[in-house]
């Protein structure tokens, strides 16, 4: 090795293998490891958790000796002190109100305005019937006009704030992908054209923000006690937190979801002859229909085993402890992987295997097996609404689409392995034919 290579290496660790191929390396690493696995991303140690005991470890039995620190810094200029980058009371508050918005009046009629933005969008597709698509161009715009009904009850018709309001978060979550492997975020301090596109984008989402707020509904009215003890930016911080949070996770989800129904047409019919049975004669899906769909469920399930839209997350070791017989030193980085552990062959029968009757049959798995959405207290709080959101699309797509994948196969699609889990860098191109006729559109 030169002495380039040598010095790079004793800088930066493992960072530039991990970034040039970061499924590979978590792949490499982790599928099978039964103990944290020791790494250098930069000057700090870190740990590479991808089993059942050592999630169980981190996120419930000794919680409290594991904090949000140095890996949330980089989120702070966009989520402020929001629900996923603060602690202590701050935290508990935010929780606390949160859990209101989500509770099932307030989410059954933030989904019942999700769902007619879905039969809206659908209707749109079916116009253009027969071309081709880019999924994760359309999962994007959708998944974020059905969140910001979902969680602010506004159906943003406008299509230039639609389309706005998209793109800053495209900008965002782009600049938050790119950044997070950097030993400092110079695009920060420096007046460099990202630097400026990222500001720009969180400038468009706190303008949207404060004109919802003007008359907040849904998770923004749920905030009032919170604003009321914090101060009017929590209003800020806590939507951004939940929009940024909440679109590109369920837009990831969507595209893997769509492209594994086009690949599998076998599924497709499986799922569409329950959506069928169950749909009412107007042919409008709604909520409470979602909660009868155990298929079509564990369809999203099985996508989000394979496909963990937070294939990563992180936390700081804020004490000393044992994970698994291996020894944690205070300070260190901790990246808990769903990835690799969705994939462990002593945990799944044929883990490569895209099979949701796995979740419908049979033993199911162990709890700290399966965390799509995280576990413990700081577990995702929009699991419940992503979960529908996505059922809700596969009986879309089902029952309204022919899909033809335009990709190759399944297992031949890599994923991007940013902030979140994308997909490929080539895109995810299908065809989408209409079958029937179209649903009401509401
Ligand atoms: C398929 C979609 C989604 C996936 C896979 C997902 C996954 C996750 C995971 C794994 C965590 C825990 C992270 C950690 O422990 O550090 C989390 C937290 C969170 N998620 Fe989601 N999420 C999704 C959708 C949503 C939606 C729709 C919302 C909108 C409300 C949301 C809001 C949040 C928030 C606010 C947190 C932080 C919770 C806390 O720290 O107390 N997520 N999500």
């Amino acid at each position: 090795m030169s002495f380039i290579t040598n010095l790079r290496r004793a800088v930066l660790g493992d960072l530039p293998d991990f970034a040039a191929d970061p499924i590979g390396f978590v792949e490499r690493h982790g599928i099978g490891a039964d103990v944290p696995v020791a790494l250098r991303l930069g000057p700090k140690p870190a740990f590479l958790i991808s089993h059942p005991a050592g999630f169980q470890r981190v996120l419930v039995e000794n919680r409290d000796a594991y904090g949000k620190g140095a890996e949330q810094a980089r989120l702070r200029p966009l989520f402020g002190e929001g629900m996923v980058t603060a602690s202590g009371p701050r935290w508990d508050a935010a929780r606390q109100a949160a859990k209101a918005a989500f509770s099932q009046s307030r989410l059954n009629h933030g989904l019942e305005l999700a769902l007619c933005v879905l039969a809206q969008e659908a209707a749109g597709l079916a116009q253009t019937s027969g071309s081709e698509i880019d999924l994760h161009g359309l999962m994007g715009r959708l998944t974020m006009r059905m969140v910001i009904a979902a969680l602010f009850h506004e159906r943003l018709e406008d299509a230039a704030a639609a389309d706005a309001i998209y793109r800053a978060g495209c900008v965002a979550h782009r600049h938050l992908s790119l950044s997070m492997w950097r030993l400092v975020d110079l695009d920060m301090y420096l007046p460099t054209r990202e630097g400026r596109a990222f500001r720009g984008a969180i400038a468009e989402m706190e303008r949207q923000i404060a004109g919802f707020a003007q008359a907040p509904k849904g998770f923004l009215a749920a905030l009032h006690p919170l604003v009321a003890e914090y101060g009017p930016a929590v209003m800020r911080d806590e939507a951004i937190t939940a929009l940024v949070a909440g679109f590109e996770t369920t837009a990831t989800a969507g595209c893997w979801l769509a492209y594994a129904l086009a690949r599998r047409p076998d599924l497709a019919a499986w799922l569409r002859q329950e959506v069928e049975e169950n749909l009412p004669a107007d042919g409008e899906l709604r909520p409470g229909l979602l909660r009868d769909l155990p298929r079509t469920r564990a369809m999203v399930q099985e996508v989000l085993r394979l496909y963990p839209s937070a294939w990563w997350f992180a936390r700081t070791a804020l004490a000393d402890d044992v994970v698994s017989g291996v020894a944690i030193p205070k300070g260190a980085s901790i990246l808990l992987c769903p990835w690799a552990l969705h994939r462990r062959p002593d945990q799944w029968a044929d883990p490569l295997e895209l099979k949701p009757a796995r979740f419908l049959e049979g033993p199911q798995p162990d709890k700290f097996a399966y965390v799509p959405f995280g576990a413990g207290p700081r577990a995702c709080i929009g699991a419940q609404l992503a979960t529908a959101e996505l059922t809700a699309l596969a009986a879309m797509l089902v029952t309204t689409f022919d899909i033809e994948a335009l990709s190759g196969p399944l297992a031949a699609q890599v994923p991007e392995g940013g902030i979140t889990l994308g997909a490929p860098r080539a895109g995810m191109k299908v065809r989408l034919s209409v079958r029937e006729p179209l649903r009401k559109v509401a």
